[in-house]
């Protein structure tokens, strides 16, 4: 597959009051063709300062960066036609309506007005088009932000936030816009802290942690490389289960005991659970693999997992030495 978008050995220090901060330390990312990638990490991880290298806003320490091949920032202005972004909330003149800005823009950027209409309808403004963007909801000027980024019919579409002051309708109907958008062959990359959303629309994804990748790749296999092996046991008979639960530890395993159920961990063959318990005629009515979601691995990935009694100051999370985890993109 061809990569649209390549990052490595990113770098980049801010000079800040309280001395230098190193925003980025070497981090990688890899987009592959015709992808949805979400891009995901705690706050002030790195995630904008990305995405404004990329698109040439600030100059990095050092890395090697290519958008569909070309490096950036050399090469940008041969690519940058074939790049949609919004990464940050872009400001639009309150008393212009959204066709009459979509329409500027579309003059600005030499670009056919018939695009205008079409991303009216795919960002769902066609019938609220002619309103003054200052009587606009937060997702009325998110989804012309986006119409925006979309009107150079772009081969990458980068979006920082895009579920940003969306309502859940608005949220599922920019995933279904995504969707059409990659069937249609774009790529897009988008940050995200709606880790259920992301789950649900992105194919890949990177995590991002203090500056460096901690995670990347397809987001079956990084669910499946970071889920810790939890199986769910239930019986027909509940008042079996403390005899149940000896039995699994005599043979080594490690499990809770809840009311109703018990919770394994670590277990790489469920059945061998089940065979166990028959053979003392304990029989199972339930043995479920539990499959870790995106959050959790998120929250166990980047150490933001919330502490009762301690509120986590934004720089606490984890830095892993090295930059990767294994799971390539
Ligand atoms: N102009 C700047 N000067 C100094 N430090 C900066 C500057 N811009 C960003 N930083 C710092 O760099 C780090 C990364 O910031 P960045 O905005 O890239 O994070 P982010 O992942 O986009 O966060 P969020 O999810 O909160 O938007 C943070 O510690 C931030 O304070």
């Amino acid at each position: 597959m061809t990569a649209v978008l390549e990052i490595q050995g990113l770098t980049k220090t801010y000079r800040a009051r309280g001395g230098p901060r190193r925003a980025l330390d070497g981090f990688e990312m890899y987009v592959e063709a015709g992808q949805v990638h979400g891009f995901l990490g705690p706050n002030g991880s790195g995630k904008t300062t990305t995405l404004r290298t990329l698109l040439g806003l600030i100059r990095p320490d050092s890395g090697d960066l290519r958008i569909l091949g070309r490096p950036v920032p050399a090469e940008l202005p041969q690519v940058i036609a074939h790049v949609g972004a919004i990464v940050e909330s872009p400001q639009f003149f309150p008393h212009f309506s959204a066709r009459d800005t979509l329409s500027l823009l579309a003059d600005a950027g030499n670009l056919p007005q018939s695009r205008v209409d079409w991303a009216l309808e795919l960002v769902g403004l066609r019938d609220r088009a002619k309103e003054r963007v200052k009587t606009y909801s937060l997702g009325m000027k998110q989804r012309l932000a986006v119409a925006s980024a979309l009107l150079k019919q772009p081969k990458l579409l980068i979006l920082d936030e895009p579920a940003n002051g969306l309502d859940p309708g608005g949220i599922r109907e920019m995933r279904d816009m995504m969707a059409t958008l990659s069937a249609g062959g774009m790529t897009v990359v988008l940050s995200s802290h709606i880790l259920g959303e992301v789950q649900l629309i992105c194919d890949s994804v990177t995590i991002i942690s203090l500056g460096r990748r901690v995670a990347a790749g397809p987001v079956a296999e990084v669910l499946q490389a970071h889920s810790s092996g939890q199986v769910r046991v239930a019986l027909e008979t509940a008042a079996d289960l403390s005899a149940a639960a000896q039995v699994l530890v005599a043979a080594g395993m490690q499990l809770q005991a809840h009311a109703d159920h018990l919770m394994l961990t670590g277990v790489d063959k469920p059945a061998l659970v089940a065979r166990l318990l028959a053979e003392r005629q304990l029989y199972v009515s339930e043995l479920a693999p539990v499959h870790a979601d995106l959050e959790s691995v998120f929250l166990e990935l980047t150490g933001t997992a919330p502490v009762p009694g301690q509120a986590r100051q934004v720089d606490q999370s984890v830095k892993p030495d090295t930059a990767q985890d294994g799971v390539s993109a």
